[in-house]
């Protein structure tokens, strides 16, 4: 059983951002409770190549730039490791610096599709090219003298708007995206905290080119993300009581919250305040009785990194419960509609395939195989969800879990704070 209270890692979309945009400010800014995860440190390692000063100090980050005017050009490649944010994100802001970049990543990233940056970023005048026909990193990039384009974007994805968005920053005239969903609205609620002003109406973002981006002190929540392992895992736990602290609770991130209350989860909000911006709360769970849930459409943009973690939930829920409209989930660190259920298969959970999605068949009472192997596949949330099945069949082993360090350093170590009835935060 898991009880107690844990503080939450902090948010990688959130840190990434104060990172990047803490970099083209001119100035000093100084950003408390950073995650300092190997894909956050890729973006630090890639603004240090271009001649940013960033000092890591316990919990927080000192940044001291140039402005993005004085940035230079890295003198070697750009390695993006695993990160799909910074490279996505990075492509928007390289397009609009007047440098030549080479940018790559491991051999997951270099799997994950970039053509849908990459074509608009073109459009706006930026010369860029890339492997298998523009599609895959490594990509070379040589920016500036951009327009402004309107861009409707084919995917609900914050990466993509993002990219467009600072691009546009760089841009003669205004730069438009509209998503077909909405997405996490990080990048638009904090370039106003820099001093750049963002227009929004419903799912249509704007910017203006020629911004300038002033220094900032900003404080990063709790990563919702990391959370719902926690979240989760005290649902399916008999006997838990757990309250996560510090928990950013955006509601373009919530739906793990709103899916979890409608399983049946005992799930409160507590302490609700903004921070810098940011809803943030703590979190109060207990070990509930689940039932089967259906996931689709505007619901799965809320908590798409979420969904290996549910369908952990879903295999304990009564009935059988769906993912549908998640073709997403088939390009991230991997296919996690493919990983998920290699995982479920090798415990014997009852499932069905779908292209965008799945189903699972729940079992309140499921006995776990003693000695199951299962896997990470080199995927962060991967290898996270499938420790959970751990907590109630302790001889189940993952294998390659060393790649939580992505996100979440210290995962199994916080879990296992909570089981022995441990504080730790
Ligand atoms: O903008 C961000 O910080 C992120 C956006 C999402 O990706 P997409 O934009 O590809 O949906 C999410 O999966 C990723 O973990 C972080
Ligand atoms: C998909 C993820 O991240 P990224 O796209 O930044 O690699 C994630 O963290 O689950």
């Amino acid at each position: 059983m898991l009880n107690g209270s844990v503080d939450i890692a902090p948010d990688k979309s959130i840190t990434h951002r104060a990172i990047m945009f803490s970099s083209l400010a001119r100035g000093t800014s100084h950003i408390v409770n950073p995650l300092l995860g190997e894909d956050n440190i890729s973006t630090c390692q890639a603004f240090e190549a271009m001649g940013v000063e960033i000092t890591r100090e316990e919990r927080k980050l000192i940044i001291n730039s140039p402005g993005f005017e004085q940035l230079q050009e890295a003198s070697d490649v750009l390695d993006f490791g695993n990160s799909g944010t910074t490279t996505r994100l990075m492509l928007g802001i390289l397009s609009g610096l007047p440098l030549f970049s080479i940018i790559t990543g491991d051999r997951y990233l270099r799997q994950r599709p970039m053509l849908r940056v990459i074509e608009p970023l073109r459009r706006m005048g930026a010369r860029i090219d890339a492997r298998s026909g523009g599609k895959l990193l490594p990509a070379a990039v040589r920016g500036g003298a951009l327009n402004g384009i309107d861009h409707r974007s084919q995917v609900a994805s914050a990466q993509v708007k993002s990219a467009i968005l600072l691009a546009g920053l760089f841009a003669n005239g205004t730069t438009t995206v509209q998503e077909p969903e909405l997405s996490r609205d990080h990048t638009e609620r904090m370039l106003p905290f820099y001093g750049v002003k963002v227009q929004r109406e419903d799912r249509w973002t704007s910017v203006q080119g020629g911004a300038q981006l002033h220094p900032v002190d900003m404080t990063v929540p709790g990563d919702i993300s990391s959370a719902a392992f926690f979240l989760v895992a005290a649902c399916v736990t008999p006997g838990s009581a757990v309250t996560i602290c510090n928990v950013g609770v955006n509601p373009t991130r919530t739906g793990i919250i709103d899916v979890l209350q409608q399983m049946g989860a005992k799930l409160e909000l507590r302490n609700q305040r903004t921070v810098c911006g940011e809803p943030v709360a703590d979190i109060e769970v207990c070990h509930s009785s689940l039932s089967a849930v259906d996931i689709y459409g505007s619901t799965i943009p809320r908590l798409i990194d979420e969904i290996p973690a549910l369908a952990v939930a879903m295999a304990f829920a009564e009935g059988k419960s769906t993912v549908k409209d998640g073709s997403e989930l088939r390009v991230k660190e991997t296919d996690r509609i493919a990983t998920t259920l290699a995982n479920l298969k090798a415990l014997g959970v009852e499932y069905s395939e779908y292209e965008d999605g799945f189903a699972i068949t729940g079992d309140p009472e499921r006995k776990l195989p003693a000695g199951a192997v299962l896997d990470s596949y080199g995927d962060h949330r991967i290898g996270m969800s499938a420790w959970l099945f751990r907590l109630l069949q302790p001889t189940i082993e993952v294998e390659g879990m060393e790649c939580v360090a992505v996100s979440f350093p210290g995962f199994q170590q916080k879990l296992q704070s909570l089981q022995s009835n441990g504080a730790l935060s």
